[in-house]
């Protein structure tokens, strides 16, 4: 059983918040798109307003990527977001770090450095271990509480995750009891349900279909993006060179045994597209699966419109629908129309349940919209339709003894 913000008695309270804003950062450093911070601001607000203090810890980017910056145009945005100032200092758990949380007065909110910039922060750690890290032990005397509300870092079992939550009373926030109510009954959505994967996470959606597909969870898997070219190869079909490179460079070439594996195992409930789109003198051109391989240096890029037929098709029964990963490159707008059509067909099934946070943010720059749930998670959502646990999860459900509520 986990608690929520319901269970805790906020007013005068100084709360670390967890949340994920990893985002899209421009070239100037700066935030390119805030839909992440969005979606903490209710658990924020809620804080706030209830007379908390609130010290938010999060990471943005990896070690060595262009994406791995301070969280400075965080804090600017989440000021305008929750209409108050909003502090930011450049440390995590240093001293500086704990006297601006000290400084903080009733309703008062500071942003706390990326926590990434510490190499512990990029490690994996059972929760007694994560709970001597400098973070944890550079926080918790100034923490009287801890809100996990990341649930797209909920898959990782780093310090801010999983530390924190055993040496404090701990809670979820509004973001991560949504995704783990919607995310955690898919087996209780109506039937007929189909999963659609899509997108580059080509093991993680191998897991998933096996899983589903093993479990009688799921009455079709249609496979799309990257995801639908290894089962095409695993199924014998030739999808030239400028694919199999890709495939192999990225790591992916011995899926192709395990995707062969599961269609021989499930073949009757796997669909695999009947065509793709390739670029051609510039332009959009689609070949059907008879017709490959394609051109030399031609990939495929989408799915074609004989694919959307026939999963329109098998969606038209649908009840449920789960969707992860972009049906094709997405970035170029000649690629645009698989994922655009395969979504849009899935806005109208009564329940359809979308993860992955590069796919939200191509739904929102295609403009589909209607899903009965976003999922804020890429990698998280996909563990969970695993029904695998996430180790910041666990380590909410194994938090210390809290303080009463106020009501
Ligand atoms: N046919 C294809 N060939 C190459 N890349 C593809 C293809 N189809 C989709 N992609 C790429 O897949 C990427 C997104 O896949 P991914 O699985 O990471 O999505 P996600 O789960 O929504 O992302 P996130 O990790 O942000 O949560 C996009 O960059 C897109 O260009
Ligand atoms: O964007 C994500 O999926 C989460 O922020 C987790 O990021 P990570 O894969 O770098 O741990």
């Amino acid at each position: 059983m986990i608690a929520t913000l319901d269970d805790l008695d906020v007013e005068g309270t100084t709360v670390g918040v967890r949340v994920d804003v990893n985002s899209p950062i421009d070239d100037d450093d700066t935030l390119a798109d805030d839909a992440r911070l969005r979606a903490h601001v209710d658990t924020l607000s809620e804080l706030l307003e209830r007379g908390g203090q609130v010290a938010v810890l999060a990471h943005q980017g990896r070690p060595g990527g262009d994406d791995f910056v301070s969280l400075a145009s965080h804090a600017d945005r989440l000021s305008t977001l929750l209409d108050q100032p909003v502090d930011y200092v450049d440390a995590t758990f240093s001293e500086a770090a704990r006297e601006a949380v000290r400084d903080l007065s009733n309703g008062g909110c500071v942003v706390l450095e990326n926590t990434r910039f510490y190499s512990e922060e990029y490690m994996e750690f059972d929760p007694e271990r994560a709970a001597r890290t400098h973070l944890v032990e550079g926080l918790e005397p100034v923490l009287d509480a801890y809100v996990n509300d990341a649930f797209a870092a909920a898959h990782r079992s780093q310090p801010s995750l999983v530390g924190l939550p055993s040496v404090l009373p701990s809670y979820a926030g509004r973001v991560m009891e949504s995704e783990l109510d919607v995310l955690g009954s898919i087996e209780e959505t109506d039937t007929p349900r189909v999963y659609v994967l899509g997108g580059a996470k080509v093991s993680d959606s191998i897991d998933v279909a096996w899983s589903v597909l093993e479990k009688g969870l799921a009455d079709h898997v249609l496979t799309a993006g990257v995801v639908g070219n290894v089962f095409l190869i695993a199924d014998g079909v030739d999808l030239g060179d400028a694919s199999s490179d890709f495939i192999y460079d990225q790591g992916y070439w011995d899926e192709i045994d395990r995707a062969a594996d599961l269609l021989d195992a499930y073949g009757d409930r796997i669909a695999l597209p009947r065509d793709v789109a390739v670029a051609r003198d510039d332009d959009r051109h689609e070949l059907g699966v008879n017709a490959l391989p394609p051109g030399d240096g031609e990939a495929a890029m989408d799915i074609g419109n004989s694919t959307l037929d026939y999963y329109r098709r098998i969606l038209s029964d649908a009840e449920t629908v789960i969707l992860n990963g972009p049906a094709g490159v997405f970035e170029d707008e000649r690629f645009q129309t698989g994922t655009q059509e395969l979504y849009g067909v899935a806005t109208d099934i009564p329940t359809s349940i979308v993860g992955g946070g590069d796919t939200a943010a191509a739904l929102r720059t295609l403009g589909v919209e209607g899903f009965s749930h976003v999922s804020t998670g890429g990698g998280a959502a996909l563990r969970m339709l695993t029904a695998e646990s996430l180790p910041a999860v666990t380590a909410l459900e194994n938090a210390p003894q809290r303080p009463a509520a106020d009501d």
